[in-house]
């Protein structure tokens, strides 16, 4: 069975995060594991409170999970300091895992900050160039880039700007961006790539970026090459925010497991059978 880790903070939700990234896992049919790099309070209105985990506590599940489990692939997700960043980015050299996906978080949906300002300079100079390939949304992007949030810019030139901090392959996300079609665009150096599909008129998207991560790192780990493993993932992100999860009063998150029979919230047709006593 192919093993994937995340490296990523904890949604108590159960929307974002770890969480999200372990059912993403799941429903690719790859063995998760995880190592938690911070607890956040979070709900689907928002994030009410983090700590992160101690840098021991975060080095001592490194060793645990990648002297023991055998990983085609890892992501990075919610890394909260340059501390955490430089830890990992040491372990994974060490114990040189291939496929690494980066999705530089650094603030939730909800507009929550998830990532000390000093550590993008940690991200940019010690993680990016790392990546087999960074997936930051258009915010990410611009202040990667050095930009302010407000200045209009093509995904093309971030594309292009980003690639030159080392990592093979960027995939920029134009899910903040308007319009009928939500278009996220792959750059290697030489060819842009774009993957598009329609815009879903719904603001349940908590998750998404961190569920798209994970599906890419899952399909890498099945052997999929890049374009493939991101065709499949922009696929499964689509059905997973059409279907939704209706379960709290704000953004809610996106369902993980749209194309089952028995999706979270339809067990009428489940085989599962509950003894009752
Ligand atoms: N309303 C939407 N309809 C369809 N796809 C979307 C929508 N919002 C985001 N996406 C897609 O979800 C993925 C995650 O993108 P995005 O939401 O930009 O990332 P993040 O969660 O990091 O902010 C991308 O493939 C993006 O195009
Ligand atoms: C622990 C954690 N990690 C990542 C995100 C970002 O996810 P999103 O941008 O979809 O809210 C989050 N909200 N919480």
């Amino acid at each position: 069975m192919k093993q994937v880790l995340t490296i990523a903070g904890s949604d108590s939700g159960g929307g974002a995060g770890i969480q999200a990234d372990l059912k993403t896992m799941t429903a690719f049919g790859v063995y998760g594991a995880s190592v938690i790099t911070a607890v956040t309070a979070q709900n689907t209105l928002g994030v009410q409170g983090f700590e992160t985990v101690s840098i021991d506590l975060v080095a001592k599940q490194l060793d645990s999970v990648l002297s023991d489990l055998k990983f085609s692939a890892l992501k990075t997700g919610m890394l909260a300091t340059s501390e955490i960043i430089e830890v990992v980015v040491d372990k994974i050299k060490e114990y040189q895992v291939d496929n690494l996906v980066v999705d530089p978080v650094m603030v939730a949906s909800s507009g929550d900050i998830l990532l000390a300002e000093e550590a993008i300079t940690t991200i940019k100079e010690e993680l990016i160039p790392i990546a087999k390939v960074i997936t930051p949304n258009l915010n990410e992007a611009k202040v990667l880039t050095g930009r302010g949030i407000e200045e209009e810019v093509s995904l093309e030139i971030l594309a292009s700007e980003l690639h030159k901090l080392g990592c093979e392959y960027v995939l920029v996300k134009g899910g903040h961006q308007s319009g009928e079609i939500a278009r996220d665009l792959l750059y290697d150096g030489v060819d842009f790539i774009e993957f598009s599909a329609e815009r879903i008129d719904t603001k349940d998207t908590h998750g998404t970026g961190c569920t798209l991560s994970s599906a890419i790192a899952s399909n890498l780990a099945l052997e999929y090459e890049i374009k493939e493993a991101i065709q499949r993932s922009k696929k499964y992100i689509t059905e997973a925010i059409k279907a939704g999860c209706k379960v709290g009063q704000g953004n809610n998150p996106v369902n993980h497991f749209a194309d089952r029979k028995n999706s979270i919230g339809d067990f009428s047709s489940s085989s599962l059978k509950l003894n009752s006593t």
